[in-house]
C-alpha cells in the first residue's frame, strides 16, 4: 500500500512558518498584503478566492478581494492592475483563472509587475524559471507546492523519469522547468499524446493535472511510482475527486496524494508563503 502524502498536514506546517515570518515583519512595521482579482461568478472560483482571503487574514496578511462582473472589459481590469502595481501596501497580485472570454489572459499576466506576480505567470518570471536563473523570483504556487511535497517526503528526482500529464501555463509548464532544474528527465503530455499509457507507465514520478476524472488507472502506473494528483473535479453526486483512480492506484504506487487534502491545501499555503517572500524581497531585497 502506498504512503499517503498528507498535503493538509504539510500545509499546516508551512502556514505556521509563514505566520511566524509575518509576526517578525510586523515588528519592522511591514504587513504583507495580497490582492486577489476575480472576474465573473464561477462558483468554484468564488470558493477558492474566499478560502485564500480567509487564510491570509488568519496568518496576519492583509488581503483585499477585487470583484468584477463577468462582462468586465479588459481596459477596466488593466486599470485595476495598474492601481495595484502602484499601491505600496500590496506585495502580491493574483488574477484568478479562468478569465471571461473577452479577456486575453496573456495581456493580464504581462501587466502584473514582476515583483508582485505571486502566481509567477508573468513572462519575465516564467523565463527566469526556464533559464534556471539564480536569485529571487516568484514561481507558480501549485508547482512550487508540489516540489515542497516531494522534498518533504524524500523523493529523489535526479535522473528519475518524471512524466507530467497536462501542459497549462498555471501547472504543467512551470512544473516542467522545476523538475528539469532538479535534474529529472521530464516528459510532458497533453490531450494530443499518442498512447498516453505507454508514457505514464514509464514514470518514476507521475504528475497529473488535466481536470479529467479517472484519467489514470492502476494499469497506467508503474508499480512503486510516486503519484501526484493535481486535478480537482466535482462529480454530479457532489463528491470531489482528482484525475487519478486513487483507490486502485494506491495499491501499487509507492506514494500518492489524495483529493481533497493533497495538492490543494499546499497551493494555498505556498501562495501565502510567497506573498511573504515578495514582501521581504520588496523591502529588503
Ligand atoms: N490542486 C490545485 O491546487 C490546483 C488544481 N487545479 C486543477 O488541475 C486541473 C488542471 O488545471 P489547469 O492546468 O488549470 O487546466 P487546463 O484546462 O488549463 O489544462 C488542462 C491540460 O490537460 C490536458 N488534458 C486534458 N484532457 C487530457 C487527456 N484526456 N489526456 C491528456 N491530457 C489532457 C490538456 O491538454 P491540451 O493542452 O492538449 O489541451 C491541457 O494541457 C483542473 O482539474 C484544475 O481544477 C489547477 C490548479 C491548481
Ligand atoms: N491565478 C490562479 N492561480 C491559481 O492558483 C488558481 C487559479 N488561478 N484558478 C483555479 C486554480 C485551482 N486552485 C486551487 C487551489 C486550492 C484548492 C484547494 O484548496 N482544494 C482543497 C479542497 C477544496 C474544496 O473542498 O473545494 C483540497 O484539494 O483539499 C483547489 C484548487 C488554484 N488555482
Amino acid at each position: 500500500m502506498a504512503t499517503i502524502i498528507d498535503g493538509k498536514a504539510l500545509a499546516k506546517k508551512v502556514n505556521a512558518q509563514t505566520q511566524e515570518r509575518v509576526a517578525k515583519l510586523k515588528k519592522q512595521n511591514i504587513t504583507p498584503g495580497i490582492a486577489v482579482v476575480l472576474a465573473g461568478d464561477d462558483p468554484a472560483s468564488l470558493i477558492y478566492t474566499r478560502n485564500k482571503h480567509k487564510k491570509a487574514i488568519k496568518l496576519g496578511i492583509n488581503s483585499i478581494l477585487k470583484k468584477f462582473p463577468a462582462d468586465v472589459s479588459q481596459e477596466e481590469l488593466l486599470a485595476e492592475i495598474d492601481r495595484l502595481n502602484n499601491d505600496d501596501s500590496i506585495d502580491a497580485i493574483l488574477v484568478q483563472q479562468p478569465l471571461p472570454a473577452q479577456i486575453d489572459p496573456e495581456t493580464i499576466t504581462s501587466a502584473i509587475l514582476p515583483e508582485k506576480d505571486v502566481d509567477g505567470l508573468n513572462p519575465l518570471n516564467l523565463g527566469k524559471l526556464y533559464a534556471n536563473q539564480r536569485g529571487n523570483y516568484p514561481v507558480a504556487c501549485t508547482p512550487r507546492g508540489i516540489m515542497r511535497m516531494l522534498t518533504e517526503y524524500g523523493v529523489d528526482l535526479e535522473g528519475q523519469n518524471a512524466v507530467i500529464v497536462g501542459r497549462s501555463i498555471l501547472v504543467g509548464k512551470p512544473l516542467l522547468a522545476l523538475l528539469n532544474n532538479a535534474n529529472a528527465t521530464v516528459t510532458m503530455a497533453g490531450s494530443k499524446a499518442v498512447n498516453l499509457p505507454s508514457l505514464t507507465q514509464n514514470a518514476d514520478i507521475l504528475i497529473v493535472a488535466t481536470g479529467t476524472p479517472s484519467l489514470i488507472k492502476q494499469t497506467d502506473v508503474k508499480p512503486g511510482a510516486v503519484v501526484i494528483d493535481v486535478g480537482i473535479n466535482r462529480l454530479s453526486n457532489g463528491k470531489l475527486v482528482g484525475d487519478v483512480d486513487f483507490e486502485n492506484v494506491k495499491k501499487s504506487a509507492k506514494a500518492i496524494t489524495p483529493v481533497p487534502g493533497g495538492v490543494g491545501p499546499m497551493t494555498i499555503a505556498t501562495l501565502m508563503e510567497q506573498t511573504v517572500d515578495l514582501a521581504q524581497w520588496r523591502h529588503h531585497g
